[in-house]
């Protein structure tokens, strides 16, 4: 996978484990609020880049303040990927997005192309998914269907 991404151009994340990642070239590691604290996974593996998840403003400030290659804001919405986690919403989109983050910052959980205006109206500009292309019948579609309705918001 690895080899793959860096073929394209593409930065590779492993999700948790800074070991996983540094053994197999990954560019980052990408660490929850249970997870290794960032500091820790910088003393480990310094120049291995971090992504953090966030899901409230405390969370999403002290993330900003941990050097991170960017941090994911939510769940938006309720979603099956993340069972029992209470949902975010709509509002802690626009709570990150009024911090003007000096990083990239992506919205999760819940979302697809049906209610991509609904997060970039909100403030986001990057969104990350599972379900709306891995459950989809055309994946491939899928995706091409979330660039689409993202573009409005692209570059801004
Ligand atoms: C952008 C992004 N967000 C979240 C994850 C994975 O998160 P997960 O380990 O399932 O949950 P948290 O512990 O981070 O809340 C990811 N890989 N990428
Ligand atoms: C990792 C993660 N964190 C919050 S939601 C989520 C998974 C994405 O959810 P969905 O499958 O609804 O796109």
């Amino acid at each position: 996978m690895a080899d793959l991404a860096q073929a394209r151009g593409v930065p590779f994340f492993i999700n948790d484990r800074v070991d996983v990642a540094v053994a197999c070239g990954a560019d980052g590691v990408h660490l929850g609020q249970g997870d290794l604290p960032p500091a820790w996974a910088h003393g480990l593996a310094p120049g291995l880049l971090v992504g953090l998840s966030t899901h409230a403003p405390a969370q999403a400030i002290a993330a900003l303040a941990e050097q991170p290659a960017y941090i994911a804001a939510g769940p938006v919405y309720a979603t099956p990927t993340k069972p029992g986690r209470a949902p975010a919403g709509l509002a802690y989109i626009r709570q990150v997005a009024a911090l003007r983050p000096h990083v990239p910052w992506y919205a999760i959980g819940g979302l697809d192309a049906g209610n991509m205006h609904e997060v970039l109206s909100a403030g986001a500009r990057r969104v990350a998914v599972v379900r709306a292309v891995l459950d989809a019948r055309d994946p491939a579609q899928a995706a091409a269907e979330l660039c689409a309705a993202l573009r409005p918001g692209v570059g801004t």
